[in-house]
């Protein structure tokens, strides 16, 4: 009798933010958390950062080889952002959508309004702001994964970023990392209980009713 309460349809949740405010760490943590939760790895044309790893933190492709992906339709969506571009391989959201499972986004403001054009019903749009643009650069800089000229760039589009933040479904302010992540869980829970709404409690009504 269970059965159909666990059906529904996968979430399609986006994380975005300006760049240091925690999406990464974030997306890390849920997936740790939520086995039903699978990450989707974006193709972009940015340099490997030291500690990435090529197909686990992003399929990391030539300026050519990103032209064929568009050129064979393989994204669902893609965006140029900080002078690279970045794209959405389209084969993995279907399946994970298919197989019922739920798949999370770490991409910009670019990627979520076309996701939402493409596929509106399902997605789950979430904004994490930093507490404040100090604590920012400050995390841009504790990462220290980028040079300096690099963290002066990407503060200098943290405002264009963050002046999307009202088009997004939540906003959270990610001042510590377990409360942020307690929030992010909650709006994953409550996302899944309105589609198990939708579809899965339709038979379990129907049998409850009728005595079955
Ligand atoms: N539109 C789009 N944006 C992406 C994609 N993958 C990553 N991004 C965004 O590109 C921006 C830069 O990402 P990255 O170079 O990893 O830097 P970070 O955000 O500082 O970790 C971030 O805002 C990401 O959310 C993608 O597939 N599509
Ligand atoms: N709530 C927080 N408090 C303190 N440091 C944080 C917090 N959230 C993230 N960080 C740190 O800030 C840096 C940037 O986080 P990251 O997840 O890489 O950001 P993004 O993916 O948004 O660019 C990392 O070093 C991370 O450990």
């Amino acid at each position: 009798m269970d059965q159909p309460l666990r059906t529904r349809r996968g979430l399609l949740i986006v994380l975005s933010s300006p760049s240091g405010a925690g999406k990464s760490t974030i997306s890390r943590l849920l997936l740790q958390a939520d086995p039903e939760v699978t990450m989707s790895i974006s193709a972009t044309t940015r340099p490997k950062r030291p500690g990435e790893v090529d197909d686990v933190d992003y399929h990391f492709v030539s300026e050519a080889k990103f032209d064929a992906m568009i050129d064979d339709g393989d994204f669902v969506e893609w965006a140029p952002v900080f002078d690279h571009r970045y794209g959405t391989p389209k084969a993995p959201v279907k399946a994970a959508l298919k197989s019922g499972r739920d798949i999370l986004f770490d991409i910009d403001w670019q990627g979520t309004q076309q996701l939402h054009a493409a596929m509106g019903e399902d997605l789950v749009r979430i904004f994490i702001l930093p507490p404040s643009m100090d604590e920012l650069e400050r995390r841009l800089r504790a990462r220290a994964t980028d040079s300096e000229e690099v963290v002066a760039y990407r503060m200098a589009r943290a405002a264009n970023e963050i002046s999307h933040w009202a088009e997004y479904d939540y906003v959270l302010i990610n001042r510590d990392m377990d409360a942020c992540l307690v929030q992010v869980r909650a709006i994953v829970a409550a996302e899944r209980m309105k589609r198990q709404r939708q579809i899965g409690l339709v038979p379990f009504v129907r049998d409850l009713v009728t005595g079955r």
